[in-house]
């Protein structure tokens, strides 16, 4: 693709977890991970979190079994240029920008990601609902992991919500520290690709606040799978568990940009509101891009 091309490109943001958001129907742009980090550099580029590529299932190799079921595929990379399997905060910009392009009416949409089709309820200009599935987490009340950062270190519970997260409790967020560098999290062999790790206190009956260090991306305002991961990990801890019950959960969850509301229901399945907006729209030329500096945190 010639560099000098414009590539149009939206910006939009769910609890301040925000993305650069390039529609290309027909998968037809090159985006290797560097491209990818440059526009994700809030520096030198547009800046956000992570990159949502707006493809047609149809036209992606990693969706075209999934193109009968959800016409759209959320090609979803951190903002090192990683693939990421999920993106809970992700799924629901996504659909916000199909609903505003004209591509989604408003109301019930199927979203295909590399976690599965994900099933998402928009409202006009209200919050978006996404059908996250089940979380994974080990058998057992116990954590069954170790996080440390700042000195500090915590048992943390193992959850994965498509993606893979530790979810340790603490006294006081602040004890994370700066979390400039990712928290280091043993044994390491419980993720072989790596780890989003969760910091969660309480702040009422069924309702935690977080900060979140993600993979790929630095500490972030926000992250949706994450809130769910620490939502279960809160329901297990408090002995809530809706599959042995036959009743809902549900929990508030702060995060730095916002709040989530996530329920998990009894046949397994865990279920996010909250915002997503689109707050900015234009073109870019790849080429004028340049390499992110030095720091090793590609959010900072
Ligand atoms: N912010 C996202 C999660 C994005 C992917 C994550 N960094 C990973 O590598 O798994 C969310 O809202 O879920």
């Amino acid at each position: 693709m010639d560099s000098a091309a414009p590539v149009r490109f939206l910006k939009g943001h769910g609890t301040e977890n925000d993305f650069v958001i390039i529609p290309d129907p027909d998968g037809t742009l090159d985006l290797p991970p560097a491209a990818v980090a440059r526009l994700c550099d809030r520096h030198a580029g547009i800046g956000g979190d992570g990159l949502l590529r707006v493809v047609r299932s149809a036209a992606h190799p990693e969706a075209r079994g999934m193109a009968a079921e959800a016409e759209w595929f959320m090609d979803y990379r951190n903002a090192d240029g990683s693939v990421a399997e999920m993106c809970g905060n992700g799924v629901r910009v996504f659909a916000r920008y199909l609903e505003r392009a004209g591509l989604a009416a408003a109301g019930d949409l199927a979203v295909a990601t590399r976690a599965g089709v994900r099933r998402v309820h928009l409202a006009k200009d209200g919050d978006v609902t996404v059908h996250m599935g089940a979380a994974r987490l080990p058998a057992g009340p116990e954590p069954s992991v170790t996080v440390a950062a700042a000195g500090r270190e915590w048992p943390a519970r193992n959850v994965n919500m498509g993606n893979p997260h530790a979810v340790a409790f603490v006294d006081d967020l602040a004890h994370a520290g700066d979390l400039l560098t990712a928290p280091a999290v043993t044994p390491s062999g419980a993720y072989p690709e790596g780890a989003n790790v969760e910091f969660a206190v309480d702040r009422g009956l069924r309702h935690v606040a977080l900060r979140v260090h993600e993979r790929g991306s630095g500490e972030t305002r926000s992250c949706g799978t994450g809130a769910c991961a620490v939502m279960v990990a809160a329901a297990r801890r408090d002995g809530a568990d809706p599959a042995a019950e036959g009743v809902p959960v549900t929990y508030t969850v702060d995060v730095p940009g916002g709040r989530l509301v996530i329920t998990e229901h009894p046949d397994g399945g865990v279920e996010m509101t909250g915002p997503a907006v689109i707050v900015a729209e234009g073109t870019v030329e790849l080429g004028r891009l340049t390499a992110p500096s030095g720091d090793d945190r590609s959010n900072g």
